[in-house]
């Protein structure tokens, strides 16, 4: 952390915390998965670790969400690890698509069955049926334990209440699924595959353990605490790329413009961010924008690597 920051972060993030706070009028929270309309509209928080453990939080940086697409990034890493490259960009691809998350549209119209990129609703539920694993429940723990791992949080659990929700209501998925399924593009039993994928997206965290996440992004795969390989290289320099291209829906043109960093938003308002190689950072605000991220996070984010010249470009 240079010194200007290390002065002014901590001084500077609860007001700044608190005019982003403003935008959350303007947002909506998702209920499209109805138990997630109860998240509380106005709230906003932050959790930064830097590389060195020293740790930062403002706002409503206790509150618990779940994960939604943010998992996906971590799926992806681990159906990386377990089956290399060429088997997952045999059924994902690498482009965004410009579409909504839960779009069907290009699905069909281009090659059909292979979704555009995992992090889109479709490519997602292709990567849960790569994980390893003799059953759908073990495949679902190894997920949640990498994300223990990773996390170093060992309590992190599902929220049920949300599983449930998701799970009961997700035709717009099912009927994806299914789609794939009869293209060869997934393997095994559709609710097999759906039930994975509903239970990493309703993992529950708070901005500490996104931030933790984020900074074993940060440091290219290194283990913060201990500097073991947690993750190899090569699949953090995928993950985060397609954070760049697609990690924001399709708003990551305009993210990537505006705060110039690898991030993944999910539903739940939610995002995971990093400044690669100093910083873990998590958010969340559940008021969302037309593009589905938290109107109040990317807000927060914009003044942060406006102050603090983050951007990568
Ligand atoms: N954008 C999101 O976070 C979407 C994840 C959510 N579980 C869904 O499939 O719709």
């Amino acid at each position: 952390m240079s010194l200007d920051e290390i002065d002014r972060i901590p001084s500077l993030l609860p007001q700044w915390v608190e005019s982003s706070r403003q935008y959350c009028i303007n947002g909506k929270v998702a209920s499209y998965i109805p138990e997630l309309s109860k998240a509380p509209i106005e709230a906003l928080g932050i959790h930064l670790i830097d590389a060195q453990g020293h740790s930062m939080s403002a706002g409503d940086s206790d509150l618990l969400f779940t994960m939604q697409s943010i998992s996906k990034v971590f799926t992806l890493i681990l159906a990386l690890m377990d089956n290399g490259e060429d088997v997952v960009f045999d059924k994902v691809g690498m482009e965004p698509t410009g579409d909504n998350f839960n779009s069907m549209l290009k699905l069909e119209l281009v090659q059909p069955g292979i979704p555009f990129n995992p992090l889109i609703n479709a490519g997602a539920i292709a990567i849960s049926s790569l994980i390893a694993g003799n059953s759908p429940i073990e495949k679902s723990e190894r997920v949640l334990n990498f994300l223990r791992v990773l996390s170093n949080n060992r309590s992190l659990a599902y929220d049920m209440d949300v599983y449930r929700s998701e799970s009961e209501t997700a035709n717009l998925n099912r009927s994806m699924a299914y789609f794939l399924k009869d293209n060869g593009v997934l393997d095994g039993q559709v609710e097999d595959v759906l039930d994975i994928y509903f239970r990493h997206c309703s993992i529950s965290v708070t901005c500490a353990d996104l931030a933790q996440m984020a900074l074993v992004l940060a440091l290219n795969g290194k283990s913060p605490e201990t500097g073991e390989t947690l993750i190899p290289r090569r699949y953090v320099q995928i993950a985060k790329t397609f954070m760049i291209t697609c990690g924001m829906y399709n708003a990551s043109g305009e993210f990537a413009i505006q705060v110039g960093l690898p991030a993944k938003s999910g539903v739940s308002g939610g995002i995971l961010t990093m400044v690669p190689g100093r910083y873990g950072i998590g958010i969340v605000g559940p008021a969302l924008n037309r593009k589905g991220n938290s109107i109040a996070g990317v807000a927060l984010l914009e003044t942060l690597s406006n102050e603090f010249d983050w951007s990568l470009f």
